[in-house]
C-alpha cells in the first residue's frame, strides 16, 4: 500500500503554503500514456521557469553529457525528482512546485504505470486543471480517453489538452486540429465543458513557456500562459460556506477560563462574525461572534483558510461536526450513493463493514451494494439491479475467485452505503470541497476506496437498473 490518498483533505505538501500564497496557487494534474513526453514537460516547466536549483541541474547536464550530449535531457529531472521521493517509500504522487511572477503551482505528478487509476485519482482529487498528454503523432488514444473519463468523473473544473510532440510531425496544423477536435468532442460527450488544447513541444521548449516560431497558424496561449491565467479558487468561495470542525479548542487558562473555539479550515464558501451557523448533524444553531488566527482575530474568513470559531453559545460541538449556514438547505443523512474509485488491492465486499471519511467525520458504515462497474480498460459500464447480490456474495468470502460484482483495483463503480450514523451530505457535483470521502477497512486503515457523493458520470454512461433495496437484511446485519 501507498501513502493514503488525500480527496478529502489538502496534503502536508499543500498545507505548508501560505494563506497568502494560497490565493494565487493553482493545483495541477497531469496524465499521459507511457512516453508521451510527461517527464520531459514536467522538467520543461521547471527548467524554463527557473525552478529548478542549482545543483540538480548539474546534475542533469552531467547526465546528458555522459549520454553523448545533446539537448538536456529534461525528463531527467523530474525521473531523477521522482527517483528521491521515491527512495524507501511506496509513493503514489509527487508534489513539485513551481512559481512565476503571478502564480503559485503545484503539481501531482502521477507515475504513469499500472495503478494509473489510483494514481491520478489521488492527483487530480484536488487539481483545479488537469493536462492531459497525447503524442502528436499517435493522437488520441484509449489511455487518453481515459484519462479523459477519470478527469470528468472527478470534476477537475479545467482540462488541457497538451498535444506534444509537435516537431515530430513538423508543426502541422492540420494534425494538431484532428487531434483536438477529436478530443474536444469526446471531452463534451463527457460532461467537460472547458478544454483548451494546446499545441507544444516539451523536448525544445515550442509554446511550453516560450512562444513557438514555428506555430504562426496558432493564436492561442502558450501552456504557461493558460496556467497563469485560469480562472482559480473561485469555486471554493462560490460554494456555499462549509466548516468541518477538526479540534474543539479549550485551553481553560486563568487568562481565558471560558474560551471555546472550533478550529479547522473552511472547506468551502465565506463566514462572516454575525452569521448565524448551524451545527450538523445535530442541528443545533448559534451565531459566529469570533474568528481567532494566530495572526489576530479576522472578520471574514474564507475557504481555504484555517481559523478557529467562537459561537455565540455554548451548544455542543465535536470533531466531525460540520458548520453550515443557518439560512440553506443541507441534506443529512445515513445512506449514502456515490461513485467510488477502487483503491486497493484486497477487493469490495458485499456487506462488509467500513469506515467512511467525509472531511473530519469518520463513521462505522456497510456497504449495501454495489450496482454499477465501469471498466476504465474497455470504457464500459455493466449494471446490476440489486436485488439478489446481498444473497449472491457471501460477505465472509475470501476466496481469490472475483465475485462478478466486486470492485477490484483501479475499478469504479457506484455504491450504496448505510452509516451508522447520520452526516453532512453535499453532492459532489455542485461541493467538489465537502462532497468527497474516503472508505476504510476498519481492520487495517487501508484506503479501500476514494468515492464522490451522489449522482455521478456513471448515471450518465449506465443504463438505468431497476434497484431495489432489501433493508431487512440490513436490520439483521445491525446498523
Ligand atoms: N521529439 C520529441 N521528443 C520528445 C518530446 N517530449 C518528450 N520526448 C521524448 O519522448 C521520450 C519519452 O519522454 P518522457 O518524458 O520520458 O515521457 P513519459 O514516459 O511520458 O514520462 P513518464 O511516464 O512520466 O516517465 C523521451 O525520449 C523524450 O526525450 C517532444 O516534444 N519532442
Amino acid at each position: 500500500m501507498g501513502a493514503a490518498p488525500t480527496i478529502l483533505e489538502p496534503t502536508e505538501e499543500t498545507q505548508h503554503v501560505t494563506e497568502h500564497a494560497t490565493r494565487d496557487l493553482l493545483r495541477l494534474a497531469t496524465a499521459g500514456s507511457v512516453d508521451d513526453g510527461k517527464s520531459t514537460l514536467i522538467g520543461r516547466l521547471l527548467y524554463d521557469t527557473k525552478s529548478v536549483l542549482a545543483d540538480q541541474l548539474s546534475a542533469v547536464e552531467a547526465a546528458t553529457l555522459a549520454r553523448g550530449g545533446g539537448e538536456v535531457d529534461l525528463a531527467l529531472l523530474t525521473d531523477g525528482l521522482r527517483a528521491e521521493r521515491e527512495q524507501g517509500i511506496t509513493i503514489d504522487v509527487a508534489y513539485r512546485y513551481f512559481s512565476t511572477a503571478t502564480r503559485a503551482f503545484v503539481l501531482a505528478d502521477t507515475p504513469g504505470h499500472v495503478q494509473y487509476t489510483r494514481n491520478m485519482v489521488t492527483g487530480a482529487s484536488t487539481a483545479e486543471l488537469a493536462i492531459v498528454l497525447v503524442d502528436a503523432r499517435k493522437g488520441v488514444l484509449e489511455q487518453t480517453r481515459r484519462h479523459a473519463t477519470i478527469t470528468a468523473l472527478l470534476r477537475v473544473p479545467h482540462v488541457v489538452l497538451a498535444v506534444n510532440k509537435m516537431d515530430l510531425v513538423d508543426f502541422d496544423e492540420a494534425t494538431f486540429r484532428a487531434i483536438a477536435d477529436e478530443f474536444t468532442a469526446y471531452a463534451l460527450s463527457l460532461g467537460i465543458p472547458d478544454v483548451t488544447a494546446v499545441p507544444l513541444s516539451a523536448l525544445t521548449g515550442d509554446n511550453v513557456v516560450d512562444r513557438s516560431t514555428r506555430t504562426s497558424w496558432y493564436d492561442g496561449p502558450t501552456l504557461l500562459e493558460h496556467l497563469e491565467s485560469v480562472p482559480v479558487g473561485r469555486d471554493a468561495l462560490s460554494e456555499p460556506f462549509r466548516f468541518p470542525v477538526q479540534v474543539v479548542i479549550r485551553p481553560r487558562t486563568a487568562e481565558h477560563p471560558d474560551y471555546r473555539g472550533y478550529a479547522g479550515r473552511v472547506a468551502s464558501g465565506v463566514v462572516s462574525v454575525g452569521d448565524e451557523v448551524t451545527v450538523l448533524p445535530s442541528g443545533k444553531r448559534s451565531t459566529v461572534v469570533g474568528i481567532d488566527t494566530f495572526d489576530g482575530p479576522l472578520t471574514e474568513a474564507h475557504a481555504p483558510q484555517s481559523v478557529t470559531l467562537r459561537l455565540a453559545d455554548d451548544v455542543d460541538v465535536a470533531r466531525g461536526d460540520v458548520l453550515v449556514p443557518t439560512a440553506s438547505t443541507v441534506e443529512v443523512g445515513s445512506d449514502l450513493e456515490g461513485t467510488v474509485c477502487w483503491l486497493a488491492e484486497k477487493r469490495s465486499v458485499l456487506g462488509a463493514r467500513l469506515l467512511v471519511r467525509v472531511g473530519t467525520r469518520t463513521v462505522r458504515a456497510l456497504l449495501r451494494e454495489v450496482n454499477a462497474r465501469l471498466d476504465v480498460d474497455t470504457l464500459t459500464v455493466e449494471a446490476w439491479d440489486g436485488v439478489d447480490t446481498l444473497h449472491a456474495v457471501d460477505a465472509t468470502d475470501t476466496s481469490s475467485d472475483i465475485p462478478p460484482r466486486a470492485l477490484t483495483l483501479n475499478a469504479i463503480g457506484r455504491v450504496k452505503i448505510r452509516l451508522a450514523e447520520p452526516i453532512v451530505l453535499d453532492e459532489y457535483a455542485t461541493h467538489r470541497r465537502t462532497g468527497g470521502f474516503l472508505l476504510v477497512d476498519p481492520a487495517d486503515g487501508t484506503t479501500l476506496a476514494a468515492g464522490m457523493i451522489g449522482a455521478t458520470l456513471l448515471d450518465r454512461l449506465a443504463p438505468t437498473p431497476s434497484a431495489q433495496d432489501d433493508d431487512d437484511w440490513f436490520a439483521g446485519a445491525g446498523i
